[in-house]
């Protein structure tokens, strides 16, 4: 089921990074006050980056119960481990690394020289049956239901690692696949499936910046999702697009009125 999105325009991208780190902070406690626990996917570019730092620096985050946390990611770029194009190491520096997890829980995709070397395809394989083992019977193919999974949008309407067209975006099974030729750099990457980034409770898409504008009106159009990665990214209780002005400076008028004078 496909819920509606949801918009939300922030005057700018550090406005934006700030506020959606405080609804983070929020949809955290409440997921871990109702069920003990929470779980978050995290996205890696810019945009995620800059959530984590305004996190970081949130006086609310101590609000955080930090040890009952799972983290996942969308997607990683199939480096070696430490390597500081990962997105796993961007978001140590950005967060990670200033709060109490548990390590046990936080679940890195594999790097390029782990247990499968350099097959990429092995190493999704493995990271899907990570996901399968923390699966409880009540959810919905093959991953926990997280509480809330972040993706950036890139400005070929790409999310995760699904750009448009590729085989990625194509998948109805798996949960996680290895990518081959991706166009941004590196080409090798593994990610999240539409049908996994699905099965999540709430999906929030970060978009901020000119360049993210025209990838933003193709998304909320009616675009398919083999062309537009982002139009198929939905959560099974709410899709919300968080954007700044830039970004949302050329969206449909019917999706975003002018504000009142
Ligand atoms: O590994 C990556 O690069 C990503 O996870 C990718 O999907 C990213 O989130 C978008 O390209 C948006 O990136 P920006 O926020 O930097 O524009």
């Amino acid at each position: 089921m496909s819920t509606a999105p949801q918009l939300v325009v922030h005057r700018d991208k550090e406005l934006m990074a700030r506020a959606a780190a405080a609804r983070l902070i929020t949809r955290i406690v409440d997921a871990q006050a109702s069920r003990g626990s929470a779980s978050v996917v995290l996205t890696g570019g810019r945009n995620g980056n800059g959530l984590l730092a305004a996190l970081a620096a949130a006086p609310a985050r101590d609000a955080v119960d930090w040890g009952r946390i799972d983290l996942w990611w969308g997607d990683e770029r199939f480096l070696p481990d430490g390597d500081p194009e990962r997105n796993a190491t961007q978001a140590r520096a950005a967060l990670l690394d200033a709060v109490p997890l548990d390590p046990e829980r936080v679940h890195a995709m594999p790097a390029s020289d782990g247990p499968h070397g350099t097959d990429v395809d092995a190493a999704a394989a493995a990271y899907a049956e990570e996901l399968a083992r923390a699966a409880g019977p009540t959810d919905h193919g093959g991953v926990p239901e997280f509480d809330v999974l972040m993706l950036g949008v890139g400005p070929d309407t790409h999310v995760a690692s699904l750009f448009p067209e590729l085989p990625a975006v194509r998948e109805t099974e798996r949960t996680v696949v290895g990518v081959h030729g991706a166009p941004k750099p590196p080409p090798t990457r593994v990610t999240l499936t539409l049908p996994a980034i699905r099965a999540a409770r709430e999906v929030w898409l970060l978009a901020a910046g000119e360049d993210k504008a025209e990838a933003a009106a193709i998304a909320l159009s009616g675009a398919g999702e083999i062309q537009a990665p982002a139009a198929g990214a939905y959560g099974r209780a709410r899709t919300l697009w968080l954007l700044d002005a830039a970004a949302a400076s050329q969206l449909p008028r019917a999706l975003y009125p002018p504000a009142s004078a």
